[in-house]
């Protein structure tokens, strides 16, 4: 049994301690001792304390999860002009007349002068353009233009979309963006089978896109340089395939129907690159910087829709050598190497959109 008791110190001070009935009477000083020791391991449990709640702050800007999870089979509420509203916060003012897609009359009866070169503007490469927007179109379909919101989602090819079980939620949205030659066959249930519109440049063409695509999918050509505008003319006028100038080998006999096929309005890459990622449009570096077709398809969806939904964005940490970058296949960061992409500063701007609510994840980021 414990019991309290009162002891006289010298100088008249009561001092409160306890002990053991068994216990021999402790004498003053040692208690005193104790209780000094008691206060000193408290302070350092305080500070210990302290520094792990400062540090898993400091962490929290790291691992900054912000998820968002949609109520499976319901349509996501959709407030119209609310994704227009952040685009001012983000790319500040500037003229909203752009078209997303390029159109013939603006190359063939007035030649709309472009500043830049390819990729952020068409200046040189008129004529190749002209002949390819003579077999291409430009309109966006009914089904979306007619839709009083737009509810969009853009489908990154990151490896956080392995087993997420999202393919349903994915397929529920108006407009499913895709990049490049991310696969759906295969891969539905994590990330859908719908396509509205896939971003693409001839070295990320699909070999098969009737597989990966829909009869109805908008194929949007990234054009880089002026040899992009070439390949796909030739593709689809079935000229002679020219192998040369390309980083690495495009199709060279592509099962595509020329009205699937659009021309993105350069425009959209300027803005990322300029107002997202603060790139210089001139670059006289051989690697030149540029923002990742995934940014840019954020940027347009942004302009096209009223709410954007992303998933499938983020990379690994730079120390994470051997963790798969995608979620169809095994390639690590060091694959980027030569790419002219800087992840961490579009990882910036993927939070500053998450965090202003411009943009919800489905995935973690
Ligand atoms: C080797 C190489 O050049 N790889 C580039 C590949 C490659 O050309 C195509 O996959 C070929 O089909 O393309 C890129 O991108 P990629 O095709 O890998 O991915 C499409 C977009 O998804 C986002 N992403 C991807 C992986 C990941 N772990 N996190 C992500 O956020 C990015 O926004 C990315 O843009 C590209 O076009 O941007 C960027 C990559 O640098
Ligand atoms: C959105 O960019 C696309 C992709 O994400 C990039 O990885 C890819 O980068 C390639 C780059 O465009 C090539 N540069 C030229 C001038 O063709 C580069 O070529 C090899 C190289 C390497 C080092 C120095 C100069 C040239 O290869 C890059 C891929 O490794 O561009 C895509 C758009 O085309």
């Amino acid at each position: 049994m414990q019991c309290v008791q009162w002891t006289q110190r010298p100088g008249g001070e009561v001092a409160r301690g306890s002990r053991d009935d068994n216990s021999p009477q402790e004498p003053w000083h040692l208690r005193n001792m104790i209780s000094k020791s008691r206060w000193k391991l408290l302070a350092m449990l305080a500070l210990f304390l302290a520094v792990m709640v400062w540090y898993s702050i400091s962490r929290e800007d790291r691992y900054i999860e912000l998820f968002y999870f949609p109520v499976p089979g319901k349509k996501e509420p959709c407030l119209q002009g609310e994704a227009e509203k952040m685009v001012s916060k983000l790319f500040g003012n500037y003229s909203r007349e752009q078209p997303f897609f390029l159109q013939l009359k603006d190359y063939f009866w007035v030649k709309t002068p472009s500043l830049y070169e390819l990729p952020y503007g068409t200046k040189g490469s008129e004529d190749l353009l002209l002949r390819v927007l003579a077999i291409t179109s430009y309109s966006i379909p009914e089904s979306i233009q007619s839709l009083k919101c737009r509810r969009c989602v853009v489908v990154g090819n990151g490896h956080r979309l392995r087993n997420s079980s999202l393919g349903e939620t994915i397929n529920k949205y108006d407009v499913v963006i895709r990049l490049n030659s991310a696969p759906v066959a295969g891969y539905e249930q994590d990330v859908g089978s719908k396509t509205t519109m896939r971003l693409f440049y001839p070295e990320s063409a699909h070999f098969n896109p009737k597989v990966e695509d829909n009869p109805d999918t908008l194929l949007v050509l990234v054009a880089f340089k002026a040899m992009d505008f070439h390949w796909i003319e030739s593709i689809l006028s079935d000229k002679k395939r020219v192998r040369k100038g390309f980083w690495k080998q495009p199709p060279l006999i592509w099962d595509v129907n020329p009205k699937q096929i659009r021309i993105l309005n350069p425009f959209y890459m300027e803005i990322a690159a300029d107002k997202l990622l603060s790139l210089p449009i001139h670059q006289p570096h051989k690697i030149k910087q540029k923002p990742t077709t995934g940014l840019l398809a954020i940027t347009l969806a942004l302009h096209l829709c009223d709410l954007v939904h992303i998933a499938g964005f983020g990379y690994p940490d730079a120390h994470q050598k051997k963790q798969s970058i995608h979620y169809y296949e095994y390639i690590t960061l060091k694959s980027m190497m030569w790419s002219g992409h800087n992840v961490s500063q579009e990882a910036l701007a993927i939070k500053r959109m998450l965090e202003i609510g411009a943009v919800k994840n489905l995935t973690y980021f």
